[in-house]
Protein backbone atom coordinates (compact mmCIF):
# COMPACT_ATOMS: atom_id res chain seq x y z
CA UNK A 1 0.00 0.00 0.00
CA UNK A 2 1.10 3.38 -1.27
CA UNK A 3 0.33 6.40 -0.35
CA UNK A 4 0.31 8.71 -3.57
CA UNK A 5 -0.27 12.67 -4.40
CA UNK A 6 -1.88 13.18 -8.09
CA UNK A 7 -1.74 16.66 -9.41
CA UNK A 8 -2.63 17.78 -12.37
CA UNK A 9 -3.94 21.46 -14.00
CA UNK A 10 -5.87 20.54 -17.08
CA UNK A 11 -6.73 22.37 -20.96
CA UNK A 12 -8.77 24.47 -18.78
CA UNK A 13 -6.12 26.16 -17.04
CA UNK A 14 -8.70 26.60 -13.88
CA UNK A 15 -6.27 25.78 -11.02
CA UNK A 16 -4.03 22.44 -9.80
CA UNK A 17 -6.35 19.52 -9.02
CA UNK A 18 -4.93 17.50 -6.02
CA UNK A 19 -5.41 14.42 -4.89
CA UNK A 20 -4.16 12.65 -1.95
CA UNK A 21 -4.23 8.96 -2.53
CA UNK A 22 -3.73 5.48 -0.63
CA UNK A 23 -3.01 3.20 -3.78
CA UNK A 24 -2.84 -1.19 -3.56
CA UNK A 25 -2.27 -4.02 -6.00
CA UNK A 26 -1.24 -3.59 -9.54
CA UNK A 27 -3.25 -3.75 -12.47
CA UNK A 28 -7.00 -6.05 -12.69
CA UNK A 29 -6.62 -5.67 -8.52
CA UNK A 30 -5.62 -1.90 -8.46
CA UNK A 31 -7.53 -0.25 -5.87
CA UNK A 32 -7.70 3.56 -4.68
CA UNK A 33 -8.89 5.29 -1.98
CA UNK A 34 -9.15 9.21 -2.05
CA UNK A 35 -7.96 10.21 1.16
CA UNK A 36 -8.67 14.16 0.41
CA UNK A 37 -9.34 16.28 -3.19
CA UNK A 38 -8.91 19.66 -3.49
CA UNK A 39 -8.50 22.03 -6.60
CA UNK A 40 -6.06 24.61 -5.67
CA UNK A 41 -6.48 27.84 -7.89
CA UNK A 42 -4.21 29.92 -9.77
CA UNK A 43 -3.03 33.13 -8.38
CA UNK A 44 -5.02 35.30 -11.42
CA UNK A 45 -1.62 36.88 -12.93
CA UNK A 46 -0.02 33.26 -13.51
CA UNK A 47 -3.52 31.74 -14.62
CA UNK A 48 -3.35 34.86 -17.23
CA UNK A 49 0.16 34.30 -18.27
CA UNK A 50 -0.43 30.37 -18.99
CA UNK A 51 -3.47 31.24 -21.02
CA UNK A 52 -1.36 33.65 -23.09
CA UNK A 53 1.46 31.22 -24.00
CA UNK A 54 -1.02 28.58 -24.47
CA UNK A 55 -2.38 31.36 -27.09
CA UNK A 56 0.83 31.20 -28.80
CA UNK A 57 2.48 34.74 -26.71
CA UNK A 58 6.77 34.32 -27.70
CA UNK A 59 9.16 33.61 -24.58
CA UNK A 60 12.78 34.29 -24.38
CA UNK A 61 14.42 31.00 -22.60
CA UNK A 62 14.86 33.04 -19.01
CA UNK A 63 11.16 34.06 -19.25
CA UNK A 64 10.20 30.26 -19.83
CA UNK A 65 12.57 28.62 -16.96
CA UNK A 66 10.67 31.12 -15.08
CA UNK A 67 7.27 29.92 -15.87
CA UNK A 68 8.17 26.66 -15.31
CA UNK A 69 9.52 27.21 -12.37
CA UNK A 70 6.50 29.70 -10.87
CA UNK A 71 4.32 26.55 -12.16
CA UNK A 72 6.32 24.47 -9.94
CA UNK A 73 6.37 26.04 -6.80
CA UNK A 74 2.37 26.21 -6.86
CA UNK A 75 2.22 22.70 -7.60
CA UNK A 76 4.29 22.17 -4.91
CA UNK A 77 2.19 24.10 -2.60
CA UNK A 78 -0.45 21.99 -3.49
CA UNK A 79 0.92 18.72 -2.32
CA UNK A 80 1.66 20.45 0.85
CA UNK A 81 -1.74 22.03 1.60
CA UNK A 82 -3.34 18.58 0.60
CA UNK A 83 -1.23 16.82 3.43
CA UNK A 84 -2.49 19.08 6.41
CA UNK A 85 -4.15 16.99 8.96
CA UNK A 86 -3.74 13.77 6.45
CA UNK A 87 -0.86 10.62 6.63
CA UNK A 88 2.53 11.94 4.80
CA UNK A 89 2.75 11.00 1.16
CA UNK A 90 5.82 8.61 -0.26
CA UNK A 91 5.42 9.73 -3.66
CA UNK A 92 4.19 12.72 -6.03
CA UNK A 93 2.54 12.32 -9.60
CA UNK A 94 2.67 15.43 -11.25
CA UNK A 95 1.19 16.00 -14.52
CA UNK A 96 2.06 19.69 -14.74
CA UNK A 97 0.43 22.17 -16.80
CA UNK A 98 -0.19 21.97 -20.92
CA UNK A 99 0.82 24.55 -22.60
CA UNK A 100 1.12 22.96 -25.99
CA UNK A 101 -0.16 19.79 -27.59
CA UNK A 102 0.82 18.75 -31.51
CA UNK A 103 -0.01 15.51 -32.19
CA UNK A 104 1.74 12.55 -34.59
CA UNK A 105 1.19 13.57 -37.97
CA UNK A 106 0.89 10.83 -40.66
CA UNK A 107 2.95 8.43 -38.85
CA UNK A 108 6.02 10.24 -39.37
CA UNK A 109 6.62 13.35 -37.66
CA UNK A 110 7.08 12.63 -33.67
CA UNK A 111 4.13 14.27 -31.74
CA UNK A 112 5.47 17.30 -29.61
CA UNK A 113 3.88 17.49 -26.09
CA UNK A 114 4.94 20.43 -23.47
CA UNK A 115 3.76 20.02 -19.88
CA UNK A 116 5.24 23.48 -17.46
CA UNK A 117 5.78 22.61 -13.56
CA UNK A 118 9.33 20.52 -13.94
CA UNK A 119 9.09 17.43 -11.60
CA UNK A 120 12.89 18.55 -9.89
CA UNK A 121 11.46 21.31 -8.49
CA UNK A 122 8.43 19.83 -7.07
CA UNK A 123 10.45 17.18 -5.50
CA UNK A 124 13.32 19.78 -4.27
CA UNK A 125 10.65 21.66 -2.65
CA UNK A 126 8.57 19.08 -1.03
CA UNK A 127 11.16 16.58 -0.01
CA UNK A 128 9.12 14.20 -2.01
CA UNK A 129 10.44 12.12 -4.69
CA UNK A 130 8.37 13.13 -8.03
CA UNK A 131 7.45 11.73 -10.93
CA UNK A 132 6.48 14.19 -13.92
CA UNK A 133 6.50 14.38 -17.89
CA UNK A 134 4.46 11.11 -18.09
CA UNK A 135 3.46 12.08 -22.26
CA UNK A 136 6.97 11.54 -23.29
CA UNK A 137 8.07 8.25 -22.90
CA UNK A 138 4.62 7.00 -25.04
CA UNK A 139 5.21 9.97 -28.16
CA UNK A 140 8.87 8.31 -28.02
CA UNK A 141 7.36 5.25 -29.38
CA UNK A 142 4.94 7.08 -31.69
CA UNK A 143 1.88 8.10 -30.25
CA UNK A 144 -0.17 11.06 -29.15
CA UNK A 145 0.78 10.86 -25.44
CA UNK A 146 -2.66 11.43 -24.41
CA UNK A 147 -5.07 10.40 -23.31
CA UNK A 148 -3.34 8.31 -20.68
CA UNK A 149 -6.39 7.87 -18.10
CA UNK A 150 -7.77 5.16 -20.18
CA UNK A 151 -5.66 2.30 -18.62
CA UNK A 152 -6.62 3.65 -15.09
CA UNK A 153 -10.26 3.83 -16.29
CA UNK A 154 -9.93 -0.13 -17.73
CA UNK A 155 -8.78 -1.25 -14.39
CA UNK A 156 -10.85 0.76 -12.09
CA UNK A 157 -14.05 1.26 -14.16
CA UNK A 158 -14.18 -1.84 -16.72
CA UNK A 159 -17.49 -4.13 -15.80
CA UNK A 160 -18.12 -8.18 -17.02
CA UNK A 161 -21.56 -7.67 -18.68
CA UNK A 162 -21.79 -4.14 -19.30
CA UNK A 163 -20.21 -1.94 -22.08
CA UNK A 164 -19.06 1.43 -20.85
CA UNK A 165 -18.03 4.54 -22.08
CA UNK A 166 -15.79 6.67 -19.03
CA UNK A 167 -16.83 10.60 -20.39
CA UNK A 168 -14.51 13.52 -19.71
CA UNK A 169 -15.70 16.53 -19.95
CA UNK A 170 -12.51 18.51 -19.05
CA UNK A 171 -11.26 21.58 -20.96
CA UNK A 172 -10.97 19.03 -24.35
CA UNK A 173 -13.70 15.84 -23.87
CA UNK A 174 -12.31 13.09 -24.93
CA UNK A 175 -13.82 9.01 -23.79
CA UNK A 176 -12.36 5.79 -22.85
CA UNK A 177 -14.40 2.76 -24.30
CA UNK A 178 -14.51 -0.07 -21.77
CA UNK A 179 -16.24 -3.44 -23.45
CA UNK A 180 -17.67 -5.74 -21.13
CA UNK A 181 -15.30 -8.08 -20.24
CA UNK A 182 -16.83 -10.97 -19.83
CA UNK A 183 -17.31 -10.86 -23.63
CA UNK A 184 -14.96 -9.06 -25.00
CA UNK A 185 -11.70 -10.81 -23.09
CA UNK A 186 -10.26 -7.60 -22.65
CA UNK A 187 -10.31 -7.02 -26.24
CA UNK A 188 -11.83 -3.79 -28.05
CA UNK A 189 -10.74 -0.60 -25.77
CA UNK A 190 -10.60 2.37 -26.81
CA UNK A 191 -10.13 6.11 -26.07
CA UNK A 192 -9.76 9.33 -27.55
CA UNK A 193 -10.36 12.92 -27.52
CA UNK A 194 -13.77 13.45 -28.87
CA UNK A 195 -13.20 17.53 -29.21
CA UNK A 196 -14.28 20.85 -27.63
CA UNK A 197 -15.13 20.79 -23.92
CA UNK A 198 -15.43 23.56 -21.39
CA UNK A 199 -12.60 25.16 -22.73
CA UNK A 200 -14.62 26.61 -25.52
CA UNK A 201 -17.78 27.27 -23.30
CA UNK A 202 -15.14 29.57 -20.83
CA UNK A 203 -14.04 31.37 -23.65
CA UNK A 204 -17.18 31.91 -24.55
CA UNK A 205 -18.84 33.15 -21.05
CA UNK A 206 -15.65 35.17 -20.70
CA UNK A 207 -16.05 37.13 -23.97
CA UNK A 208 -20.08 37.41 -23.49
CA UNK A 209 -19.64 38.49 -19.97
CA UNK A 210 -16.80 41.25 -20.87
CA UNK A 211 -14.83 39.30 -18.23
CA UNK A 212 -17.01 39.36 -14.96
CA UNK A 213 -17.64 35.65 -15.44
CA UNK A 214 -15.10 32.39 -15.47
CA UNK A 215 -17.51 29.87 -16.56
CA UNK A 216 -21.66 29.02 -17.36
CA UNK A 217 -22.21 27.89 -13.22
CA UNK A 218 -24.39 24.57 -13.99
CA UNK A 219 -25.05 25.67 -17.43
CA UNK A 220 -27.68 28.14 -16.31
CA UNK A 221 -27.32 30.59 -18.79
CA UNK A 222 -27.00 28.25 -21.81
CA UNK A 223 -30.14 26.54 -20.32
CA UNK A 224 -32.22 30.04 -20.64
CA UNK A 225 -31.23 29.76 -24.26
CA UNK A 226 -32.28 27.72 -27.56
CA UNK A 227 -29.47 25.72 -29.80
CA UNK A 228 -29.35 26.55 -33.11
CA UNK A 229 -29.47 23.54 -34.75
CA UNK A 230 -28.35 24.89 -38.04
CA UNK A 231 -24.92 25.59 -37.03
CA UNK A 232 -24.31 22.58 -35.10
CA UNK A 233 -24.71 20.42 -38.03
CA UNK A 234 -22.14 23.02 -40.22
CA UNK A 235 -19.80 22.87 -36.77
CA UNK A 236 -20.19 19.29 -36.95
CA UNK A 237 -18.60 19.45 -40.21
CA UNK A 238 -14.95 20.27 -39.01
CA UNK A 239 -12.17 18.19 -40.21
CA UNK A 240 -11.00 16.82 -36.43
CA UNK A 241 -14.71 15.07 -36.39
CA UNK A 242 -14.16 12.73 -38.96
CA UNK A 243 -10.74 11.56 -38.06
CA UNK A 244 -10.95 8.23 -37.12
CA UNK A 245 -9.05 7.56 -33.52
CA UNK A 246 -6.68 7.35 -32.08
CA UNK A 247 -6.45 10.72 -32.34
CA UNK A 248 -5.77 13.94 -29.70
CA UNK A 249 -6.26 17.72 -29.84
CA UNK A 250 -6.13 20.54 -27.36
CA UNK A 251 -6.25 24.49 -27.45
CA UNK A 252 -4.54 24.81 -29.71
CA UNK A 253 -7.51 24.08 -32.30
CA UNK A 254 -10.77 24.34 -30.05
CA UNK A 255 -9.11 27.73 -28.54
CA UNK A 256 -9.77 31.44 -29.46
CA UNK A 257 -9.49 31.29 -32.96
CA UNK A 258 -12.12 28.85 -33.06
CA UNK A 259 -14.46 30.86 -30.83
CA UNK A 260 -13.58 33.35 -33.13
CA UNK A 261 -14.73 31.40 -36.03
CA UNK A 262 -18.00 30.24 -33.80
CA UNK A 263 -18.72 34.01 -33.40
CA UNK A 264 -18.50 34.89 -37.43
CA UNK A 265 -20.45 31.68 -38.25
CA UNK A 266 -23.75 32.60 -35.66
CA UNK A 267 -23.83 36.47 -36.91
CA UNK A 268 -25.90 35.55 -40.03
CA UNK A 269 -28.87 33.85 -37.50
CA UNK A 270 -28.87 37.06 -35.06
CA UNK A 271 -28.63 34.55 -31.45
CA UNK A 272 -28.78 36.05 -28.62
CA UNK A 273 -25.91 35.45 -25.62
CA UNK A 274 -27.94 32.56 -24.47
CA UNK A 275 -28.67 31.19 -27.48
CA UNK A 276 -25.47 31.14 -28.62
CA UNK A 277 -23.61 29.62 -25.52
CA UNK A 278 -26.84 26.78 -25.67
CA UNK A 279 -25.54 26.31 -29.20
CA UNK A 280 -21.93 26.10 -28.19
CA UNK A 281 -22.98 23.38 -25.53
CA UNK A 282 -24.91 21.85 -28.41
CA UNK A 283 -21.93 21.37 -30.17
CA UNK A 284 -20.01 19.88 -27.50
CA UNK A 285 -22.64 17.13 -26.74
CA UNK A 286 -23.49 16.21 -30.28
CA UNK A 287 -18.96 15.74 -31.27
CA UNK A 288 -19.56 13.30 -28.24
CA UNK A 289 -22.86 11.65 -29.43
CA UNK A 290 -21.75 11.86 -33.46
CA UNK A 291 -18.08 10.23 -32.11
CA UNK A 292 -19.83 7.61 -30.27
CA UNK A 293 -22.12 6.67 -33.41
CA UNK A 294 -19.23 7.00 -35.82
CA UNK A 295 -16.49 5.26 -33.95
CA UNK A 296 -17.60 3.04 -31.12
CA UNK A 297 -18.04 -0.70 -32.50
CA UNK A 298 -21.73 -0.50 -30.84
CA UNK A 299 -23.41 1.84 -28.40
CA UNK A 300 -22.48 1.74 -24.55
CA UNK A 301 -25.07 0.44 -22.30
CA UNK A 302 -24.18 3.24 -19.94
CA UNK A 303 -21.95 6.71 -19.69
CA UNK A 304 -20.29 8.11 -16.87
CA UNK A 305 -18.96 11.53 -16.94
CA UNK A 306 -16.03 13.01 -14.60
CA UNK A 307 -14.57 16.36 -15.15
CA UNK A 308 -15.76 19.74 -13.90
CA UNK A 309 -18.17 19.40 -17.16
CA UNK A 310 -19.65 16.43 -15.24
CA UNK A 311 -21.12 19.70 -13.16
CA UNK A 312 -22.98 21.00 -16.00
CA UNK A 313 -26.24 19.93 -15.57
CA UNK A 314 -27.79 21.84 -18.79
CA UNK A 315 -24.54 19.69 -20.91
CA UNK A 316 -25.64 16.60 -18.88
CA UNK A 317 -28.99 16.91 -20.00
CA UNK A 318 -28.10 17.37 -23.46
CA UNK A 319 -26.19 14.65 -23.59
CA UNK A 320 -29.01 12.31 -22.12
CA UNK A 321 -31.62 14.07 -25.06
CA UNK A 322 -29.48 12.53 -27.25
CA UNK A 323 -28.27 9.17 -26.18
CA UNK A 324 -31.83 8.30 -25.80
CA UNK A 325 -32.52 5.46 -23.37
CA UNK A 326 -28.27 4.90 -22.35
CA UNK A 327 -28.12 6.09 -18.97
CA UNK A 328 -25.78 9.12 -18.37
CA UNK A 329 -24.29 9.45 -14.65
CA UNK A 330 -21.47 10.32 -13.00
CA UNK A 331 -18.11 8.47 -11.92
CA UNK A 332 -19.16 9.06 -8.44
CA UNK A 333 -22.27 6.53 -8.92
CA UNK A 334 -19.46 3.61 -9.13
CA UNK A 335 -17.06 5.28 -6.57
CA UNK A 336 -14.78 7.05 -8.58
CA UNK A 337 -14.89 11.00 -7.45
CA UNK A 338 -15.87 12.42 -10.46
CA UNK A 339 -13.61 15.52 -9.77
CA UNK A 340 -10.19 14.17 -9.02
CA UNK A 341 -10.36 11.07 -11.49
CA UNK A 342 -7.27 12.90 -13.29
CA UNK A 343 -5.54 13.72 -10.52
CA UNK A 344 -6.02 9.99 -8.66
CA UNK A 345 -4.90 8.76 -12.18
CA UNK A 346 -1.79 10.44 -11.98
CA UNK A 347 -0.86 9.56 -8.64
CA UNK A 348 -1.45 5.93 -9.83
CA UNK A 349 0.59 6.35 -13.40
CA UNK A 350 2.99 7.63 -10.70
CA UNK A 351 3.00 3.86 -8.43
CA UNK A 352 2.86 2.37 -11.70
CA UNK A 353 6.40 3.92 -12.64
CA UNK A 354 7.81 2.73 -9.33
CA UNK A 355 6.48 -1.07 -9.68
CA UNK A 356 7.63 -0.73 -13.77
CA UNK A 357 4.12 -1.50 -14.78
CA UNK A 358 3.54 0.47 -18.08
CA UNK A 359 1.15 2.83 -18.39
CA UNK A 360 0.17 3.59 -21.84
CA UNK A 361 -2.53 1.66 -23.66
CA UNK A 362 -1.09 1.29 -27.49
CA UNK A 363 -4.58 0.88 -28.91
CA UNK A 364 -5.24 4.55 -27.53
CA UNK A 365 -2.56 6.32 -27.90
CA UNK A 366 -1.42 4.55 -30.83
CA UNK A 367 2.20 3.86 -29.28
CA UNK A 368 4.34 1.29 -31.10
CA UNK A 369 4.61 0.25 -27.82
CA UNK A 370 3.87 -0.17 -24.14
CA UNK A 371 6.42 1.97 -22.20
CA UNK A 372 7.26 3.01 -18.75
CA UNK A 373 5.68 6.55 -18.38
CA UNK A 374 7.41 9.50 -16.92
CA UNK A 375 10.84 10.79 -15.23
CA UNK A 376 11.95 10.08 -11.64
CA UNK A 377 13.35 13.03 -9.94
CA UNK A 378 14.86 12.19 -6.35
CA UNK A 379 14.51 14.47 -3.53
CA UNK A 380 17.20 14.98 -1.88
CA UNK A 381 16.46 13.97 2.15
N1 LIG B 1 -20.71 23.93 -11.40
C1 LIG B 1 -20.23 23.97 -12.66
N2 LIG B 1 -21.05 24.23 -13.69
C2 LIG B 1 -20.61 24.30 -14.96
N3 LIG B 1 -19.32 24.09 -15.31
C3 LIG B 1 -18.44 23.81 -14.33
C4 LIG B 1 -18.84 23.73 -12.96
N4 LIG B 1 -17.74 23.43 -12.22
C5 LIG B 1 -16.71 23.35 -13.09
N5 LIG B 1 -17.12 23.58 -14.36
C6 LIG B 1 -16.32 23.62 -15.58
O1 LIG B 1 -15.25 22.73 -15.44
C7 LIG B 1 -14.02 23.36 -15.83
C8 LIG B 1 -12.89 22.67 -15.13
O2 LIG B 1 -12.96 21.31 -15.47
P1 LIG B 1 -11.78 20.31 -15.23
O3 LIG B 1 -11.14 20.62 -13.92
O4 LIG B 1 -12.25 18.95 -15.50
O5 LIG B 1 -10.82 20.80 -16.38
P2 LIG B 1 -9.36 20.39 -16.69
O6 LIG B 1 -8.74 19.84 -15.45
O7 LIG B 1 -8.77 21.54 -17.35
O8 LIG B 1 -9.61 19.21 -17.70
P3 LIG B 1 -8.74 18.39 -18.76
O9 LIG B 1 -7.42 18.09 -18.15
O10 LIG B 1 -9.55 17.15 -18.88
O11 LIG B 1 -8.70 19.23 -19.95
C9 LIG B 1 -14.23 24.82 -15.48
O12 LIG B 1 -13.39 25.63 -16.25
C10 LIG B 1 -15.71 25.00 -15.80
O13 LIG B 1 -15.89 25.31 -17.15
C1 LIG C 1 -2.00 17.11 -24.04
C2 LIG C 1 -2.97 17.13 -22.91
O1 LIG C 1 -2.71 17.72 -21.88
N1 LIG C 1 -4.11 16.45 -23.10
C3 LIG C 1 -5.15 16.36 -22.07
C4 LIG C 1 -6.34 17.21 -22.51
O2 LIG C 1 -7.33 17.23 -21.47
C5 LIG C 1 -8.27 16.20 -21.74
C6 LIG C 1 -7.72 15.52 -22.96
O3 LIG C 1 -7.01 16.59 -23.57
C7 LIG C 1 -6.70 14.39 -22.60
O4 LIG C 1 -6.24 13.82 -23.79
C8 LIG C 1 -5.47 14.91 -21.84
O5 LIG C 1 -5.58 14.76 -20.44
C9 LIG C 1 -5.92 13.58 -19.77
C10 LIG C 1 -5.59 13.75 -18.33
C11 LIG C 1 -5.29 12.29 -20.30
O6 LIG C 1 -4.15 12.29 -20.73
O7 LIG C 1 -5.95 11.27 -20.21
Amino acid sequence: MSIVIGLISGTSVDGIDTALVEIQGREVDLQVKLLSGETYPYLDSLRQEILEVCAGKALSMAELARLDDAIAVQFAQAAQKIQVNQPVAELIGSHGQTVFHRPPHNGTELGYSLQLGRGSLIADLTVIDTISNFRAADIDARGHGAPLVSKIDACLLGHPTENRCIQNIGGISNVTYLPARDTQKGTGMKGWDIGPGNTLLDIAVQHLSQGTKNYDQNGDWAASGKPCQALVIQWLQEPYFQISPPKSTGRELFGWDYFQQCLTDAQEYHLSDADLLATLTELTVSAIAHSYRTFLPQMPDSVFLCGGGSHNLYLKDRLQAQLGKIPVMTTNEVGLNADYKEAISFAVLAYWRQLNIHGNLPEVTNARQPRLLGEVHLAIK
